[in-house]
């Protein structure tokens, strides 16, 4: 008997790294030819997946406040063309301000008069803040809201009919790993995470039946000029490269991450390294030692803003 119980657990262990194995090499459903709005293409992330997903022949639609930057991006990407292996399209642009919710229906009303319909929704668009809650304007808690929940959920909910219609599309999002943990001195990002998390979870729920995916991706640092663009208690931009954003995943990788995820219809994916990963955890399984670490934190932080 127990000389049966090393080649099981020998057994058990090589078909879960074959599984594992196999879920890697899943391809997933093509994008080529697919309609794909990304919001926030104009820089980070949004442009290096306006890259990727343009690279794998989808026909995009390129969205910012900035339209001669979106207009450098597509420059960059092209005309159409087509080799032996794949068919690029060049990509559409519509311009406006997330955070201007009265105008989001509008925008949604041109995105869909580029192709007809849209395949894939990314909301990628984004703000960061940094700054104490004691110091921090109301109207900061609200514009960060508005730009990071607001709008996205806005956009959604103006294209989603269309999608229910047709009984396809898929609904993306770029939430952050302050989506499930929330961070001292980050009050407003972290907030606004967290509602795209719950959001995005519950229309996951309700899409189910319709088959329409819901994918909410969550990274940790990524190499953008976030930290730069990001807002001050006072509205002020902080304009500081951090080191945790310098140090941060390359968004080329993090981009690939988001086609993959597309491709193969993923729910919820975070990522992040060890660190980040752990803390998720930590923050459900064991709050209260999650929270020291984190009240220890705020301290070191406001220890070096005092020197
Ligand atoms: N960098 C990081 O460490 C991490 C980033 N993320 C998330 O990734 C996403 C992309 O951020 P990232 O690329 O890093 O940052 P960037 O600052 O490089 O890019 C942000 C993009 O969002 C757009 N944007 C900002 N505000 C608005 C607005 N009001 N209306 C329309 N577009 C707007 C900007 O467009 P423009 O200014 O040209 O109008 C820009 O294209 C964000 O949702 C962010 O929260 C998540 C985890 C980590
Ligand atoms: C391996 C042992 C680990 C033990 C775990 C201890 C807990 C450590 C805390 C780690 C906190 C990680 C915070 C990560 C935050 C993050 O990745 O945010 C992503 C962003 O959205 C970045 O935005 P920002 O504006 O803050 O730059």
């Amino acid at each position: 008997m127990g000389g049966a119980v090393l080649p099981l657990v020998i057994a058990s262990v090589g078909v879960l790294l074959l599984f594992q194995i196999l879920l890697r090499l899943r391809r997933g459903a093509s994008v080529q030819g697919a309609v794909v709005v990304i919001t926030g293409a104009s820089s980070g992330l949004g442009r290096e997946c306006a890259r990727v997903f343009h690279a794998a022949g989808a026909r995009l639609v390129l969205c910012g406040r900035d339209a001669a930057r979106l207009q450098e991006v597509v420059q960059e990407l092209g005309g159409n063309s087509a080799d032996g292996r794949r068919q690029t399209f060049a990509p559409s642009t519509v311009v406006f301000d997330l955070a201007r919710v009265d105008s989001v229906a509008k925008a949604a009303e041109e995105i869909l008069k580029c192709y007809g319909h849209v395949d894939v929704l990314i909301n990628n668009a984004g703000i960061s803040y940094r700054g104490n809650i004691l110091d921090t304007h109301m109207s900061v808690q609200r514009d960060v809201m508005e730009t990071n929940y607001f709008g996205p959920i806005s956009l959604t909910q103006a294209l989603l009919p269309s999608m229910v219609q047709r009984r396809r599309g898929h609904i993306v999002v770029i939430s952050s790993v302050q989506g499930k943990i929330a961070i001292p001195y980050r009050s407003a990002y972290a907030a606004s995470k967290h509602a795209t998390q719950a959001y995005f979870d519950c229309l996951r729920a309700e899409m189910g039946h319709l088959g329409i995916p819901v994918t909410v991706i969550s990274p940790g640092y990524i190499r953008t000029n976030m930290s730069v663009n990001a807002v001050t208690g006072d509205g002020s931009t902080y304009g500081v490269v951090d080191k945790t954003t310098a140090s941060g995943w390359d968004p080329r990788v993090v981009a690939r991450a988001v086609l993959k995820a597309v491709r193969l219809k993923s729910k919820d994916v975070v990522l992040a390294g060890p660190q980040p990963t752990v803390a998720i955890y930590l923050r459900t399984l064991w709050p209260a030692l999650f929270f020291k670490l984190m009240a220890s934190r705020a301290c070191k932080e406001q220890r070096r803003k005092d020197e």
